[in-house]
């Protein structure tokens, strides 16, 4: 395994300073425990649904147990539970401990905040919602993402948005070659918010799937949810009523599932950037399978970059002259996602 930055989960094997004891009456092996599922958080409460799908689905609200540490919940978690599940108003039950996640989406260390913070687990599908125009697309900032999300083992869907207002061809056609699914959305032609069908096709996307949106103020991130998830609240119940604290802060990601339990959209008010500084090279030439398998034959430590001297991949892309033009687009798109990596992100990226 190559080094890593250190996030939030290095804490856990930090020992308490007390020293380790062994577990007391006071502290079963929480045999009992319920599984849920975490869809947001605020201020040390956790709002978890507990038997998902099932008829005695319901919402409880939750503490994370002193043993857990500085170990971080978040969003999308799935967690054993113990105390009262019974979803009552006034009820609190206590998390004691996190399942394995299958995937974590990290948000970049500010400078505000040392660490790369886990900000989702157990998403699928990074949907990076981008405009067309209104504001102008920042191609620079969706290839961040798309690393961000094959570091992370996440598919990418590229929702262009306002289609009404620009041409969606160019975009699709530099990020197509990536293998990145494209979806565009438009406002409707009778003055509607969205057009219904370009909102079915963003759907089509995501059912059966957990999809965390990511997109900068003004792209239509909001309008497409709530047109994707018209009772959010309810679907999600809120930490609200049983805290009496405010509306969930502006920067914590929240899970909403979509009509007829077909999927869950992450939203994620507030994330501007992902870390990258912690991405191998390795990890993104993975996720393309078909240059992988050419660039095992370069020489070592070979970048794989345009300034790469013999790059197998810059034969692979001409040697074919039926299938070149389509080589040649995958590879200026696979290698311009590739320098996003080591390029300083921008300001607003
Ligand atoms: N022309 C056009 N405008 C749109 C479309 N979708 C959203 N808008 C408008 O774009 C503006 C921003 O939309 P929001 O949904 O609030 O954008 P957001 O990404 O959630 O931005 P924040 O709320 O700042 O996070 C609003 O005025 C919307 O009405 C679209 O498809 N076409
Ligand atoms: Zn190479």
């Amino acid at each position: 395994m190559s080094p890593r930055y250190r996030d939030e989960s290095d804490f856990r094997s930090r020992p308490s300073k007390r020293g380790s004891r062994p577990r007391s009456k006071q502290r079963p092996a929480h045999d009992e425990a319920t599984t849920a599922f975490v869809t947001g958080i605020d201020r040390g409460r956790y709002t978890l649904l507990v038997d998902e799908g099932l008829p005695d689905e319901r919402v409880v609200i939750a503490m994370k147990a002193r043993e857990l540490g500085r170990t971080r919940v978040v969003c999308g978690d799935r967690v054993d539970v113990v105390g009262d599940v019974s979803g009552d108003d006034g009820t609190l039950c206590r998390i004691v401990r996190i399942t394995e996640r299958v995937s974590v989406l990290r948000r970049t260390a500010d400078d505000t905040d040392p660490y790369e913070r886990i900000i989702v687990a157990n998403a699928h599908q990074l949907v990076i919602v981008t405009a067309l125009a209104d504001p102008e697309p920042r191609p620079r900032m969706i290839d961040r993402c798309v690393v961000a999300a094959y570091d992370a083992g996440m598919r990418v869907l590229l929702c262009l948005t306002k289609a009404d207002l620009a041409d969606p061809e160019p975009l699709a056609a530099m990020y197509r070659p990536l293998g990145v699914e494209v979806v565009v959305s438009r406002r409707g032609e009778d003055g509607s918010a969205l057009d219904a069908e370009s909102v079915e096709r963003v759907r089509a996307e995501l059912v059966g799937r957990t999809s965390v949106f990511v997109g900068h103020s003004g792209v239509g991130k909001s309008t497409l949810v709530n047109a994707l998830v018209p009772d959010a609240r309810r679907a999600t119940g809120h930490v609200n009523a049983v805290t009496g604290r405010g509306r969930q802060t502006s920067t914590s990601a929240v899970a909403l599932r979509l009509p007829g339990q077909a999927g869950w959209v992450i939203d994620t008010p507030g994330v501007r950037s992902f870390g990258l500084a912690h991405v191998e090279p390795s990890t993104i030439l993975a996720a393309f399978e078909d240059l992988a398998e050419v660039a095992a034959q370069c020489p070592r430590g070979c970048t794989h970059l345009d300034s790469a001297p013999d790059c197998e991949l810059d034969a692979w892309a001409t040697e074919d002259p039926e299938l070149a033009p389509l080589r040649a687009a995958r590879l200026v798109s696979f290698r311009r996602v590739m320098s996003a990596r080591t390029e300083p992100a921008g300001r607003a990226d």
